[in-house]
């Protein structure tokens, strides 16, 4: 069997690797902006990527569920290859990955409720309505937002409606959640809470995330493991702990620049 080394220097099987980036280029005309990415996230793990704007964390994230193809290199997702998936396939593959993005992305006319029975009758195509009142119940207690189910999204903070969105992402038991920027955009006290969160909806569920942010703190709580990308490469991996306390000029350079 083949394995792999990861970063607490244990072996792992690789059926446990859900994504598997190798060598990614990506250009769009003479901005280079994927140079040489290569990572491999395991089932159940939160690696968080940081990097300052426009260094190209949202086109990796793009590679990984098709919506972008690379110029160069290998993007598997559950073992195959995401650029020789057909159409279905490709549909498939995004039930099964969960996006959070920047601003929730709400229906503003629908109430809680209804935004989290969308994604149950349309994608999921559930009939059963005790089903969907048990998910939805069960997935607004996991954000601790029970009261609101009936609420529309404009009677909602923006921590509130950033955990509705989280829910609505999670109804449908996504085995990859991609976070972009999950923080922007809120105060320390509601970052904070998201992030706790974020956490807290990998232990219930075990879901794999990869977390794009600037947000240290975010990185602090949520991350397994931190990849820090710089110049369309990842210049360093490790824990944040590792990472912070790191004497390498590079890294010490770019914690210096975000903090
Ligand atoms: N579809 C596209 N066509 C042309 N250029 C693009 C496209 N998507 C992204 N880019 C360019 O790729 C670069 C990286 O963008 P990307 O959104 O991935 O950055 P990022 O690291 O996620 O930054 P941010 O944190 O600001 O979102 C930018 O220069 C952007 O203009």
């Amino acid at each position: 069997m083949e394995t792999f080394i990861n970063n607490n220097g244990e072996n792992g099987a690789m059926e446990d690797i859900v994504v598997e980036i190798s060598h990614i280029k990506k250009a769009f005309g003479v901005n280079e902006v994927l140079k040489d990415i290569s990572v491999c996230v395991k089932r159940s793990e939160n690696v968080v990527v940081l990097g300052k704007s426009g260094q190209g964390k949202s086109v990796t994230i793009q590679c990984i569920v098709g919506l972008l193809t690379p110029d160069e290199g290998s993007v598997k997702v559950f073992g195959k290859e995401v650029s020789e998936m057909s159409d279905a396939e490709l549909k498939d593959l995004r039930t099964k990955v969960g996006f959070l993005f920047q601003s929730g992305a709400l229906y503003d006319s629908m109430t809680v409720r209804e935004n989290l029975e969308f994604p149950l009758t349309r994608v999921l195509k559930i009939k059963d309505q005790k089903e969907i009142d048990k998910r939805v119940e069960e997935v607004l207690d996991g954000v601790g937002l029970l009261d609101a189910v009936d609420k529309l999204p404009c009677d909602l903070s923006g921590g509130m409606r950033k955990r509705v969105g989280l829910a609505r992402t999670m109804i449908v038991k996504p085995e990859i959640m991609l976070y972009d920027e999950p923080t922007t955009g809120l105060d320390p006290i509601t970052s904070r809470e998201i992030s706790e969160l974020i956490l807290h909806m990998q232990k219930r569920y075990k879901t794999t995330s990869i977390i794009i942010t600037h947000d240290m703190e975010c990185a602090k709580i949520t991350a397994d493991r931190v990849l820090i990308m710089n110049d369309g490469m990842y210049i360093a991996e490790g824990s944040f702990d590792e990472l912070k306390n790191s004497e390498d000029i590079k890294i010490k350079a770019f914690f210096n620049e975000t903090t």
